[in-house]
């Protein structure tokens, strides 16, 4: 073909490309056009907001006096029986207002969180707990606002230095020894507090908060805080650290869910809430500046060489310790009772059901021959029977009954018209045990997340980590140390239940009310 044809040719190509891409963005337009109109006419068509059933509030005291001991039919009930109670009279949306804080919308629906959470924007919103934002905002101004507490563009900047450091699935490979090894003095320990016919002892669930909190300090503050030892001092940062976290969930229960006068008087617990943060503050303040320390020693050519640990590299995408602080609280404060909770159901689930404890056995006993040797990362990517028992376990006992978010536009939820900003509580641990997704729902069956089992499609029904840009930040690090230590406890004993089913009730996270003295034995 000439030159002339084929630029011809060419100029016919790019013309008839020209005119297809206008086509589909002509396309794309009317689509949208139409979804925006479908959703009016959605919206004209809904009940108005007022019309969302809850509880009637009074005209003076609104719906706080139901929380009040004799008179209140709420009074004492964990987060989860409050929900369950809400949704059993109510429906599957349903609406807390009258209380002194904004209205909460409670949904138990799969494809009506799907709708809140695929319409929430490239920056979810999720209020904080109030008395964690007070403080951050108004009394430590020095601060930056956590990761866990801001919203908006504050969130988002702060939220992709971070994803760099804790999202990467690379980040976790220099954690998998350490964690390990975590794991295998808390083995040590069980042994060393076991009584002579194998009883764990009343406080067991307080061992496993030592060993998450053991665990995420080596990654928040590289360092190794010493919480499986026999005897604690009770002056070592060790022992203050986890009272104090300890004491601060205590106090935002109080505060922020149950009704409180605090932000008009400064209650003991407030004075409490307070005092505990700024001991916090100044605990995580303390590694920061060591990790600090330590980076200023390093040449230029070590630092580019060197694998930085997560609290380093913080330091250095950040450029700012006190970035770093936040961040390290905020990982210390989600990150403890959180896994230990994730923790102490799955012994429980699998302690009362010993025929999965031993498929379980079997596969450990296969993937890691000696039980005394540290488990690699080769060794952990075997382990899918264990990781389909996490993943049950989260489903029948979810860490958080429910999951909050602010909604992102103006939308229509089960039939009902809610403005944006509304603040809506999904309730997880009522769709995780809806048969339609989750066939014989109240068992334990790990099978249904092996390939071919029976879990669901549907990609809304289990979100034990959240969804979306907003979702765990710490998701990796939990499941490496949920992973390791379940490996390891089963790898060497055997646990038994021998008493009545257990208690559990949520106060902000699931708790088990009956202490966990499982009978552990010995394995070959
Ligand atoms: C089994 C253990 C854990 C569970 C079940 C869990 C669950 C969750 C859930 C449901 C959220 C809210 C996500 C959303 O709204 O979409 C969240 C947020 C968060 N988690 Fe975890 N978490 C666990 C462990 C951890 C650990 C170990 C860390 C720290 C390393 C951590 C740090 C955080 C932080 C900082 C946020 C706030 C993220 C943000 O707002 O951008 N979590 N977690």
């Amino acid at each position: 073909m000439s030159l002339p044809r084929v630029q011809r040719a060419a100029r016919c190509a790019l013309r008839l490309q020209q005119e297809r891409s206008a086509l589909r963005a002509v396309a794309a337009r009317a689509r949208s056009t139409a979804a925006a109109l479908a959703a009016e006419a959605d919206w004209d068509a809904a009940r108005p907001y007022s019309d969302i059933p809850g509880p009637k509030p009074l005209a003076v005291g609104g719906n706080a006096w139901r929380f009040m001991p004799y008179v209140g039919q709420f009074h004492g009930l964990g987060l989860d029986e409050l929900i369950a109670a809400l949704h059993a009279e109510f429906g599957p949306v349903c609406k807390l207002g009258g209380m002194p804080r904004p209205d909460l919308l409670f949904v138990s629906d799969v494809d009506i969180m799907q709708s809140v959470l695929r319409n929430e924007g490239s920056w979810p919103t999720r209020r904080a707990a109030q008395t964690l934002e007070h403080y951050f905002r108004d009394l430590r101004k020095n601060y930056l606002v956590s990761l866990a507490v801001s919203n908006g563009k504050e969130w988002q900047d702060f939220r992709s230095a971070v994803n760099q450091v804790m999202m990467q699935p690379r980040n976790t490979a220099p954690y998998v020894q350490p964690i390990d090894s975590v794991a295998q003095d808390f083995v040590a320990r069980m042994r060393e507090i076991r009584a002579p016919d194998g009883r764990m002892p009343a406080d067991y669930t307080d061992e496993l908060a030592k060993w998450s909190l053991e665990s995420i300090s080596y990654v928040a503050l590289d360092t190794r805080l010493g919480l499986l030892a026999g005897d604690l001092d009770p002056t070592s940062d060790a022992v203050v650290m986890m009272d104090t976290i300890r004491g601060l969930f205590d106090c935002m229960y109080n505060l922020d869910i149950k009704p409180s006068v605090w932000k008009w008087v400064s209650t003991p617990t407030y004075r409490k809430f307070v005092g505990n943060m700024h001991l916090f503050t100044s605990l995580a303040s303390k590694y920061v500046d060591r990790a600090v320390a330590r980076l200023k020693a390093l040449s230029r050519r070590e630092l580019e060489q060197g694998n930085r640990s997560v609290l380093e590299s913080l330091l250095i995408n950040t450029g700012d310790p006190t970035k770093a602080v936040s961040m390290v609280m905020d990982m210390l404060l989600a990150g403890v009772d959180t896994t230990s909770a994730a923790m102490s159901g799955l012994l429980y689930q699998l302690a009362t059901n010993p025929d999965k404890q031993a498929k379980l056995q079997e596969e450990l006993d296969r993937v890691i021959p000696d039980k005394t040797a540290p488990i690699t990362q080769d060794q952990m990517e075997q382990l899918k029977y264990a990781r389909a028992c996490i993943k049950e376990a989260m489903r029948l006992m979810p860490v958080l009954p429910t999951s909050f978010r602010d909604t992102g536009k103006d939308q229509v939820l089960g039939g009902y018209r809610v403005p944006k900003g509304t603040t809506v509580g999904m309730s997880s641990l009522v769709m995780a045990q809806d048969e339609r997704y989750f066939p014989k729902a109240r068992q334990f069956l790990p099978e249904r997340w092996l390939p071919g089992g029976s879990k669901t499609d549907h990609p809304f029904a289990f979100l034990p980590f959240g969804f979306g840009p907003r979702m765990c930040v710490g998701k990796r690090f939990a499941n490496l140390e949920l992973e390791n230590l379940v490996a390891k406890i089963f790898r060497n004993f055997t646990l038994e239940w021998n008493q009545p089913p257990a208690r559990t009730k949520f106060t902000i996270f699931l708790k088990f009310e009956t202490p966990l003295q499982f009978i552990v034995r010995d394995r070959p």
